[in-house]
């Protein structure tokens, strides 16, 4: 199992400056959440993680974006709580053309929210090139959560960028304005299970 806590590029104090937002990617096996970030250059892999540095403007203020990749066949089982640790936002992926990995959004969001019960997630539809039809098609999923859904395809780009753009804001916003005593709670509870010999 790997540990993020032992890479120092890792290092969880940076996240506490006002421009700096986690955003993490769930999702199946080859749903297409590598292809989805790969259009930012940088980035540092470790062996089940990939860590794409992104940076961006939103409202005019340089905002920089740490999104955070697993390999599908993780699980949401054997996902390590540092994966979700102080983390700002969740894209949560499902491939069009196959039916299992829409119905697993079902564990990926319960184990979601088992450690972030309330950071803003979105639900993205990916590979609509393969057939644009679906997207005629109603997901209840999202509709059930009360979560946006967007239609994607990391192939040719279609709404990636807007896709991206809106979760990077929704970040900022939950980091703005959920400083709350609940959450401060919560916060000191992960570290302490993360982190139990330090206590
Ligand atoms: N047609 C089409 N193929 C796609 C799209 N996005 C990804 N793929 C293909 O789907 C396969 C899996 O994509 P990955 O990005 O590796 O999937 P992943 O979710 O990162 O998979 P794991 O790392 O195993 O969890 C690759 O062959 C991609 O080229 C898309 O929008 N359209
Ligand atoms: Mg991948």
């Amino acid at each position: 199992m790997w540990d993020a806590s032992g890479i120092p590029e890792l290092d969880q104090d940076k996240y506490d400056a006002d421009e700096e937002v986690k955003i993490i990617c769930l999702g199946d096996s080859a749903v297409g959440k590598s292809k989805l970030m790969e259009s930012h250059p940088q980035q540092l892999s470790t062996y089940a993680l990939t860590l794409y540095k992104y940076t961006t403007t939103i409202d005019s203020k340089a905002v920089l974006v740490d999104f955070w990749d697993t390999a599908g066949q993780e699980r949401f089982q054997s996902m390590h709580p540092s994966y979700y640790h102080k983390a700002h936002a969740c894209i949560m992926v499902f491939d069009v053309q196959r039916k299992i990995t829409y119905k697993n959004l079902t564990s990926w969001y319960t184990g979601l929210r088992e450690y972030r019960p309330e950071i803003p997630c979105v639900v993205v539809a990916n590979k609509i090139d393969a057939d644009m039809k679906v997207t005629q098609r109603n997901f209840n999923f999202a509709k059930k959560q009360g979560l946006p859904l967007y239609f994607v395809s990391a192939a040719d780009g279609t709404n990636v960028v807007k896709m991206l753009k809106e979760t990077i804001k929704m970040a900022m916003s939950y980091k703005q304005n959920s400083s709350d005593f609940m959450d401060e709670v919560m916060q000191e509870l992960e570290v302490q299970y993360i982190f139990p010999s330090r206590y």
